[in-house]
Order: C-alpha cells, then structure tokens, then sequence
C-alpha cells in the first residue's frame, strides 16, 4: 500500500477563524462539518488524485472525513482536507452577525455587454465548425462580480443566510492562502447541483442545465417554468451534460438509469431543467471523490467536446475560475459521500468576495438574454450578503413582467 504523506494545515488558513471550519455542508442531504485537528492532503492535480486518496483512505479513522474542493481546471492542484475525529458540533445560540453589508462596491469582471461579445464570439466558432467531426457543440461561458466592502465578509452569518433555502446545498471549503491572500481565502456557496452522491454500491446524481429566472409575480413566474420546459434550446443544453455524465458512469456501474426523465427543478431565485441520475456501482469501494473527480467538468459548466470547450473558456473568460465550477464535496472512510457542482458561489478572501456565474451557451443561444441568465444567477448570493438580488443585472435589457 502507499504510503502517503499528509502535511500540516497551513497557519494562515487555521488563523482565519479561532476554531476553523474547514469544510462544510448543509442542505438536502444532511449537514457535514470537518473542523478543528486537520491536515492537508498533498496537493495534486486530477491526474494523481485516485492515488492520493487511496492512500489517504488506507489510513483514516473509522470516523474520519475527507473533504474540500476540486478545481474547475483538472491540471491545477486541489485542496482536500483530512480531519481524523468526530466534528466538533457547531455552537449554538450565537447570532451570526455582520450582514446585510453596509458600505459595498460592485465591478463586474467583464460588463455585461462585453460578456455577451465573448458569447457571440463562441456562437460564431460553432457556427464555422458545423459539420466538422470535433465541431464545438457546447460551451459554458462565466463572468465574475467584485463584491468589495469596508468591513471583512463574516462567513458565518453569510453561510446562515445561504442555507435559507432549503433547496440548495450551502457550502464552504478554505482554499490555501498565499501572498495573494494573506487573509486566507474561503470557497462559500449554495449549490442546486449533485454532481454524485455514493452511498455503499448506491449512486445518485442530478445534473442541471437549462435556466430562467424566477419572478416575484406568480402567474409570470410559471409562464417563466412553462417557457423553460418548451425550449429546444435548452432542452438540447441540458441532453448533452446528461449523455456525459452516463457515459462516464456506464463502466463504473452495473445498472444505471433516469427514472424520472428530464423535469423542472426550482431554487429560490432559478427554474432549471434536471434530471435524477441512479445507479449501482460494480465496486462498492469506489470512494466518492473519485467518481467526482471522473465526472468532472460535466458539459454543465465546460462544454462539449471537453478539452476545445476548456481552451476556449481560456482565451474568453478574462477572470480565471481557480475553484469555481469545479467540484466540493466529502467522503467518509467507507468512500462515501457527496459531491457537488462548485457554483453560485463566490471566493471571500478578507472584505472582498468574487461572485461567479456562468450559463451554457449552444447554438440559437442569445447573448444579452445568457448576461441576463448570468445576472439572475448572481442572486441568491447577493441577497445573502444583503444586497440588491437584481445588482447582477446592472447593463443588461430588462423584460415586461421581470421584478
Ligand atoms: C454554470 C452555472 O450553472 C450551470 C448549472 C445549471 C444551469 C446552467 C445553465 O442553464 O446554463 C449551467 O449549466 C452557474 O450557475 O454558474
């Protein structure tokens, strides 16, 4: 068996808090904290994690927990963290304090008009490429939104205010400091998206793709459904992540279906086309994370075919992704756990917080109506630190009916 060397926690990231939460989960699922004594797994790309896991895995208590997050970029190092014991329960009957933010300065990174040129400009390769045997059939373009404040971004109160919906799954990972971040940086979000869950040889996942805003009026808000569960567009978006990822899974498992088809799933603030994944594993042993690790990044937040997508995210996104829309999640001693597709979220390093959203974009796509998607998909994040929920949606053309 290897032998695997686990090194010490970073100070910096212990000193973020007095008694750090390294990884955290709280949503349909149940709730997972690793906190206190941890170590950090050495640091690999997605090409030595099985390795590294393994390892890790031949020598964790019964009680153990890995936990933490994968980069969107699978040549780029991730950042897992072991914690040995029993979590230590969270206290109680502290108020989480410090939002809404008082005084805050929004910069999107890139404007709207100029994310909806980056659109054009991929709709424009696809268009080119049609017919050819590697053509790009799918993309999924993301912008960023500086959040800056004059006080430090309180993770605790932010993560309370996350986990009001209850539809999605509130998270947080600390990410490795550096001179970039002397503070230390958190990865802090509320995904809708199961990218794999594994329990024993039992296996779920719920990919998403296929997007509308929801709106405060309710006969305009079903309509908003109705549209999503008619469109071509995004029911062709939504078919190639779900063809993906049982692709992927197909040789990991004995039997593998989608019960329920494809059908329309709600946050608090986005309808989306979803479709429940089950299926049953050939090796029961199959630790999660490693199943995490083959399915990502589905089409859902890269593109189709994989690597010509991932380059031209390179070339077209001006801000780099580093841990958004990659993967978090936790696995058990046995390997299991659940994974989720890193997104609504946002990078908190000191008073800065870095809001990422990104809408899949396939020919017949609009580039002002995916900023717009952008835009809305920003706002379950700024309510949560108590901002205008709509501040996403600075520069882009606004409909009749939309609050
Ligand atoms: C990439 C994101 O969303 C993905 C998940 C659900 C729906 C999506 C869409 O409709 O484009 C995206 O594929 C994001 O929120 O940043």
């Amino acid at each position: 068996m290897m032998n695997i060397r686990l090194s010490e926690a970073p100070k910096k990231t212990a000193s973020l808090v007095p008694d750090p939460v390294l990884f955290g989960f709280e949503g349909p699922s149940g709730r997972v904290l690793g906190r206190g004594a941890a170590r950090r797994l050495p640091p690999g790309n997605a090409a030595t994690l099985d390795a590294r896991v393994t390892g890790a895995l031949a020598s964790i208590p019964a009680e153990g927990v890995i936990g933490g997050a994968l980069p969107f970029d699978r040549a780029a190092e991730d950042c897992l963290w072991q914690c040995d014991g029993q979590p230590a329960p969270a206290p109680n009957g502290i108020a989480p304090a410090g939002l809404p933010l008082q005084d805050w300065r929004l910069t999107p990174e890139p404007q709207a008009g100029d994310y909806a040129r980056a659109v054009a400009r991929a709709l424009a390769v696809m268009y080119e490429e049609t017919g050819r045997q590697d053509a790009l059939e799918k993309i999924v373009l993301a912008r960023s939104l500086l959040v800056e404040s004059t006080a430090p971004i309180p993770v605790e109160a932010l993560m309370s205010r996350l986990h009001a919906d209850r539809t999605v799954t509130a998270f947080r990972v600390a990410l490795p400091s550096g001179p970039a971040h002397p503070q230390g940086r958190m990865l802090c979000g509320a995904t809708p998206e199961l990218l794999v869950e594994k329990t024993g040889r039992r296996i779920v996942s719920h990919p998403l793709a296929g997007s509308a805003r929801r709106l405060a009026d309710p006969v305009a808000d079903r309509a908003a459904a109705e549209a999503l569960s008619n469109s071509g567009k995004d029911h062709r978006e939504h078919a190639l992540v779900v063809e993906s990822i049982l692709d992927t899974l197909a040789p990991w498992c004995r039997a593998l279906s989608c019960p329920e088809g494809t059908c329309i799933t709600s946050t608090r603030s986005m309808w989306h086309l979803g479709t429940r994944i089950e299926g049953r594993l050939r090796d029961a042993d199959t630790p999660s994370v490693v199943l995490a690790s083959a399915l990502h990044p589905t089409p859902a937040v890269c593109g189709v075919p994989m690597a010509r997508a991932a380059r031209l995210i390179g070339e077209l996104e001006p801000v780099a992704r580093d841990f958004y829309a990659g993967a978090v999640g936790w696995c058990d001693a046995r390997g299991d756990g659940a994974w989720y597709v890193a997104i609504r979220c946002a990078e908190i390093s000191g008073r800065q917080a870095r809001l990422y959203a990104g809408a899949g974009i396939v020919p017949g796509s609009d580039p002002m109506a995916e900023a717009a998607e952008t835009g809305a998909k920003f706002g379950a994040f700024l309510a949560a630190l108590g901002l205008p929920q709509d501040a996403g949606l600075a520069g882009v053309a606004r409909k009749d009916g939309e609050n």
